[in-house]
């Protein structure tokens, strides 16, 4: 039966529907009737692309097809089933990805096969499984890949482009195209020329509005209609996978997405202030939950989140926001590569005299103690492949290079933690260190421990302990580590009499921003908690904004984080790093969102970033349309009531806890009230006997 369905069907063109909603013409591959489907491929974008579609789906699509297929199924005398059609197992949807290889299958029945294989196929889709054995294209790409600092266990999941080196090349010397790129894609099933002109528009950060999406023809694909309509069942059921719909909605999005990772050869440029992010990969519980993946990083800096919405009719549309960064690093980025285009400038900087710091931003298990403290096995991490270690074997590197051992230096390494603007010291038991302020505005940590070190070695021994400290001692205080902020401070002194400061690296553990809206907790020390590191992003956030816009006046005061810190957002020797961590999945898409959101302000004014130039010199070439200037106001008037918003709630936080002391003080005056009363009256008695006795004192005085 597959035989004779195989002849009629291979070759024949057929119409596609795709889960955008597009309808095309698309050519049959081959037939499997064992999954009772078909693969038919279809040219897009100057490249072949596959997918699997239910034969019953085909017919109803086609259904001039319908009456031979039912008569060559209801022809089928012999029930025996050939072996399946291997050709585009594993490759699902994209014939751009691998196929696994035939000895590394277990030997199982077909109806196991079959399933393995779909999950295999997901699975290929999400995190390109390592044991499947790559296409060309793929393969070059894994190679580029691990040259370049990208894990090859974690690549990401879109497949590359066979044109993308040209394409590459094209992008390296304009780098807003790339932003431009996730912005056609966006738009892909826009008409030819409404397309141009979304492509004109080039702010920070775009929202594919979900106003639009079903605006006549407009991005209407981009919506998916409800089940009583005519809705493509979910190809392993929603049941299956909760999100499948929004799933395939976003896999489909992505293979339109061209991908240029950030490379290892690529140059370095140095910022002020640069701003970065980086997703990590979805962790085992995400796999286990069948979290999906809601974040793509295209590369050239930009980030895509796929806000999965529903309307009240229950369509589904996926909300997709374009952010843009001085570099995206993708979940396949290691700590190398990060370290590299971050953290690593700024230590030559420290060696020019600079104050260099660098802010890991991001909610709790979103990766930054993975990035800065090091990678985990197990529960071990390993504390030589985080930024703090890597950024300390290359303060040696410098400083035994000739061109700076005549400034005749030694290092000295102090780090702590701030935790409820409390600081405590990590390298003294978690000693309690006063935050004072002299005369000249020059801030002290006094008593804050700074070991002189002449090793990498050194210090990271100094980080394990401090960060085992750090872990015990919140255990025992009942606060965990994403709630408070952890500073490692590498500083660089002149072997003088007066040990003079040459240089300063601050790597910043920040609090996780995840609860920093949450206004549901009753707790009152939760709400102090929150209230403090909500206070001190806020001012973190001010003060490098401040830094950017080169002002005078610099909010440091606002915290004891910024207080601490306060060199770093003062003059021109101050360099600034930020990178915002992301978690990819569904369940963390508004943690995600405000992570952007926050970072997008903080890179806002950090005129020197490709982020911001991109969209300038856009804009010389380009006139945008009265359209885009309006909706880049409401962007920025949107941006400026969140950020009142923010410092109103800081500040209503604050109110509350001043009227909670005042109502303690209340309440004690209250309890010492009756104690007064009677003070007060022994007090008029004392005062009552006083005055007779002076009166008879007087009569006395009289008589005589
Ligand atoms: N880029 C990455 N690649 C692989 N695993 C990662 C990555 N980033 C984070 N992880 C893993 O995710 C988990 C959480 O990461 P991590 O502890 O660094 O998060 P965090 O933001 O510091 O959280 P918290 O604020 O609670 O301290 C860890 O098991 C870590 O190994």
């Amino acid at each position: 039966m597959e035989a004779n369905l195989s002849r009629f069907l291979v070759g024949l063109s057929v119409q596609i529907s795709r889960s955008d909603g597009r309808v095309h013409l698309a050519t049959v591959k081959s037939v499997d009737m064992v999954k009772s489907v078909v693969m038919v491929e279809w040219h897009e974008r100057n490249t072949y692309r596959g997918k699997e579609v239910e034969i019953h789906e085909l017919c109803v699509q086609n259904p001039e097809l319908m009456e031979h297929v039912m008569t060559i199924t209801n022809k089928a005398a012999e029930p025996t089933v050939p072996a399946p059609e291997k050709k585009y197992e594993g490759r699902l949807r994209s014939s751009r990805i691998p196929a696994p290889p035939p000895s590394s299958a277990p030997a199982v029945t077909q109806a196991e096969e079959s399933v393995v294989n779909r999950s295999l196929s997901r699975q290929t889709r999400m995190f390109q499984a390592p044991a499947l054995v790559p296409s060309p294209t793929t393969t070059t790409r894994s190679k580029e890949s691990l040259e370049n600092g990208h894990s090859n266990h974690h690549q990401p999941p879109v497949p590359t482009h066979p044109e993308s080196s040209s394409q590459r090349k094209k992008n390296e010397k304009k780098p807003a195209q790339s932003l431009a790129v996730a912005r056609e894609a966006v738009k892909e099933n826009d008409e030819p020329e409404k397309m141009t002109a979304s492509l004109k528009f080039q702010g920070r950060r775009k929202s594919v509005a979900p106003k639009d999406l079903n605006k006549g023809n407009k991005r209407q694909s981009c919506a998916i209609k409800p089940p009583d309509v005519k809705m493509k069942k979910g190809k392993f059921g929603e049941a299956h996978r909760p999100n499948q719909k929004f799933y395939e909605m976003i896999q489909d999005f992505r293979e339109t997405l061209e991908i240029t990772p950030v490379s290892a050869a690529e140059q370095i440029e140095s910022h002020k202030i640069c701003v970065c992010v980086r997703k990590r990969p979805l962790n085992k519980q995400e796999i286990n939950r069948k979290e999906i993946d809601v974040v793509s990083v295209p590369g050239m800096g930009v980030l895509l989140v796929h806000e999965p919405k529903q309307k009240v009719d229950l369509t589904k549309y996926l909300d997709n926001q374009v952010f843009h960064f001085d570099y995206s690093f993708d979940e396949g980025s290691t700590n190398d590569l990060v370290y590299k285009f971050t953290a690593k400038p700024l230590v030559q900087s420290i060696f020019e005299g600079c104050v260099a710091t660098c802010f890991a931003y991001g909610q709790t298990g979103s990766g930054k103690t993975h990035t800065m403290g090091g990678d985990f096995t197990g529960k071990q991490q390993n504390s030589s492949k985080g930024i703090y270690a890597l950024a300390s074997q290359d303060v040696f590197s410098y400083l035994n290079h000739r061109r700076y051992t005549n400034l005749d230096l030694s290092v000295f390494v102090s780090f702590f933690e701030i935790y409820n603007g409390k600081v405590y010291d990590l390298l003294n038991n978690k000693s309690k260190l006063r935050v004072l302020e002299d005369d000249r505005q020059q801030v002290q940590v006094v008593g804050l421990e700074e070991v002189y070190v002449t090793t990498a070695d050194d210090v990271i021994k100094m980080i394990q302990a401090g960060s085992s400290c750090r872990t015990s001692g919140q255990t025992s205080a009942n606060a965990n580590s994403s709630r408070s902020h952890a500073i490692l401070q590498i500083v660089l002194r002149r072997n003088d009499r007066a040990s003079t400061l040459y240089g300063k690296f601050s790597l910043v553990d920040l609090a996780g921003n995840e609860r920093g809206t949450d206004v549901s907790s009753n707790d009152r020390s939760t709400l102090v908690e929150t209230a403090e590191i909500n206070r001190s992003l806020l001012a973190l956030k001010e003060c490098i904004r401040s830094l950017g816009k080169n002002s005078d006046h610099i909010p440091f005061r606002m915290s004891t984080l910024t207080k601490v810190l306060r060199d770093s957002f003062i003059g021109e020797k101050s360099r600034t790093c930020m990178i915002a961590m992301v978690s990819p999945g569904m369940s963390s898409c508004e943690y995600t969102m405000n992570t952007l959101r926050y970072a997008d302000r903080v890179k806002e004014l950090s005129g020197n970033s490709k982020a911001s130039e991109a969209p300038k010199a856009q804009a010389l070439i380009e006139s945008s349309s009265d359209e885009e200037s309006v909706e880049a106001d409401v962007y920025d008037a949107i941006s400026q009531v969140s950020d009142l918003e923010e410092k109103v709630y800081v500040e209503l936080q604050r109110a509350s806890g001043l009227i909670e002391a005042m109502e303690k003080t209340a309440y004690n005056i209250e309890a010492g009230l009756p104690d007064l009363k009677t003070f007060s009256q022994k007090l008029f008695d004392t005062v009552q006997a006083l005055q007779s006795a002076v009166d008879q004192e007087r009569a006395a005085r009289q008589k005589h």
